[in-house]
């Protein structure tokens, strides 16, 4: 199933159609307080071992969230929990719903202070979610400050309060929450940086709200799943049994030819790790294309993999015209002298699908006077043309690329990545992977996939080398560009998690066929990234 995201203002959307549709926004809010209470009886009865002799503080802010925590408080005490509430504004200075919810409450309202979770079992985090307006500070910070101090588990309404439900930054004060339960779909906050790692686990529950309002509020990323791209996996990796019986036959050619260009002689181990992780994701052929003076030296480092020598410009040319080549890697320690500077500008001309990662992405700022890229190569090269224009950079070279959309700007702005990732896709005409521990894949007609993971193993150098590799891999077997990144990312992914401590890039492309088992275990019967048009249309 799709798994869409939506911006708090989405979401405040679809609750209003809801609304609109008839159904109560105090209805909504039971059903929010009612997931919330469920939820906290679980951590409860697991920390507590026996039903209803525990204590759960619960600590309310001045807007619905609060609400939220003002029904959870009435349902745990009716079911025999011991409640003790504090509320960061008096009754008076509630409205709507939340005045409904804290009046129903009907017990006592104590002011915010540490002394209320002294005997507490569980403080449920009810002070601030989707209506975050700036950061936290002065007196309320200090409290959850000392709350994160408390040792005591925290469950969290919707978001850790602090949290920016859009950007999923966090500038003052945060709630460290074990748990965060969430209503109809997740919010980029829960999947990006550094809000996620204040979630704890995430459940993200129903309270009545259709499907259908989907449509008009549409959704600004989907979660990196195999349903995204199962349809579109290359015959090649499949179990025998179920390969198509028209492709048993397939010979090499037929699986596509990556050509990678490569460093001097002290820098060929980055392509070397990227060209093996191409034949290790299924493309029939790969060959290397190192200047000639690395040629024996890199040629004595491979096996299945080919040699070519491009020295410039003009060989690059000779080299691609002599065979096919669906799909060129410039960038894993490529080099930024004049020299290869001039090859990523060549590539950029020809019509070839084309990955631009590491140095070649550097080469499209080096030596520009203005300091700024020109992305109108990018975006009118051929390989944009034909949507096969993949760039893989890392915070840095997405920072040197798109200066106004760093991850520094975008902590000054209080900018959502997704945001960033988005705009700079549409500026480059390329397919974008944003790499981090929460990878944002892009494209240029605004769509967004999200692969959110921390695999801190995967920090270690090498590792973008081998995705570039295996995206390559799979786009030379046919395989979409979008579809191609988000089956890349979702791989190494699985592949440095499996792997655990110890990870070095070189073990990454070994681990793959497992892999590839695995994805056989999905279902197919989904649909392509490519496919999909959601968005905010
Ligand atoms: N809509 C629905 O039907 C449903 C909504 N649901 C629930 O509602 C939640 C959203 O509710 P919400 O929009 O009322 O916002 P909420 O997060 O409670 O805070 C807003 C208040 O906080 C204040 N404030 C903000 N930042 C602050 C700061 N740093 N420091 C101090 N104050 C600050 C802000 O003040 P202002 O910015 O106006 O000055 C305003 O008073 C959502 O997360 C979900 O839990 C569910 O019940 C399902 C149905
Ligand atoms: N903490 C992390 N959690 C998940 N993935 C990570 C983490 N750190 C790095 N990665 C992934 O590892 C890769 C590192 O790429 P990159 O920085 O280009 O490395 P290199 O240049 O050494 O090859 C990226 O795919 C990135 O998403
Ligand atoms: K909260």
């Amino acid at each position: 199933m799709l798994v869409e995201i939506l911006t708090p203002a989405q979401m405040a959307q679809a609750d209003q159609l809801t609304i609109d549709s008839g159904v109560l926004g105090y209805q909504l809010m039971q059903s929010a307080g009612q997931a919330v209470a469920n939820a906290a009886v679980d951590l409860l009865e697991r920390r507590t071992g026996s039903g209803a002799s525990g204590m759960v503080c619960i600590l309310c802010g001045p807007g619905n969230n609060g609400g939220d925590g003002f029904v959870a408080a009435q349902l745990l005490e009716e079911e025999g929990w011991s409640v003790i509430l504090g509320c960061s504004v008096g009754i008076d200075d509630l409205t709507g719903d939340a005045l409904l919810a804290a009046e129903d409450w009907g017990d006592e309202i104590f002011s915010l202070s540490p002394r209320l979770w002294q005997d507490a079992d569980l403080v449920i985090d009810a002070l601030f979610g989707a209506g975050l307006s700036r950061p936290i500070s002065g007196e309320l910070a200090d409290l959850i400050d000392e709350l994160n101090l408390s040792g005591l588990p925290v469950l969290s309404v919707d978001l850790p309060s602090g949290v920016d439900g859009t950007s999923g930054l966090a500038g003052g004060a945060c709630v460290k929450a074990d748990q965060t339960v969430t209503f109809f779909r997740k919010k980029p906050a829960h999947l990006l940086y550094p809000g996620k790692a204040f979630c704890g686990d995430i459940f993200c529950v129903d309270i009545g709200i259709e499907e259908q309002v989907l449509d008009d509020t549409g959704h600004i990323a989907v979660e990196n799943q195999p349903v995204l791209w199962i349809d579109s996996w290359p015959e090649a990796l499949k179990p025998i049994a179920d390969i198509d019986p028209l492709r048993l036959a397939d010979h090499k050619f037929h699986r596509g030819h990556c050509l990678v260009l490569c460093g001097d002689a002290t820098h060929s181990g980055a392509a070397r790790l990227a060209a093996r992780s191409a034949l290790r994701a299924g493309a029939g052929l790969v060959t290397l294309a190192p200047p000639c003076d690395a040629a024996s030296l890199v040629a004595a480092h491979v096996t299945a993999v080919m040699v070519e020598p491009v020295q410039d410009v003009a060989s690059l040319g000779t080299v691609l015209a002599k065979r096919t080549y669906d799909v060129l890697v410039a960038g894993p320690a490529l080099g930024k002298t004049q020299d290869r500077r001039a090859l990523v500008y060549d590539a950029l001309e020809r019509d070839v699908a084309l990955l631009l990662d590491a140095d070649a992405l550097s080469c499209l700022v080096d030596g520009i006077e203005s300091g700024e890229a020109d992305l109108s190569l990018l975006r009118e090269s051929p390989a944009a043309r034909s949507e096969r224009l993949v760039l893989t950079p890392h915070e840095g070279e997405f920072a040197r690329l798109f200066p106004d959309l760093s991850h520094r700007v975008r902590e000054e702005k209080r900018l959502s990545k997704l945001d960033c990732a988005i705009t700079a896709a549409q500026r480059s005409g390329a397919v974008l992977v944003l790499k981090g521990a929460d990878t944002v894949i892009a494209t240029p007609d605004g769509r967004a996939v999200v692969h959110s993971d921390g695999v801190p193993y995967l920090a270690t150098a090498g590792s973008g080398d081998v995705l570039v590799g295996i995206i390559a891999g799979l786009m030379a077997q046919g395989v979409s560009a979008l579809d191609a990144c988000c089956a890349g990312v979702w791989l190494h992914s699985r592949a440095g998690r499996s792997f655990g401590p110890g990870l070095i890039a070189e073990d990454l492309p070994e681990l793959l066929p497992s892999l590839y088992m695995d994805v056989a275990g999905y279902l197919s019967g989904g649909f392509h990234a490519s496919d999909w048009t959601g968005g905010d249309d």
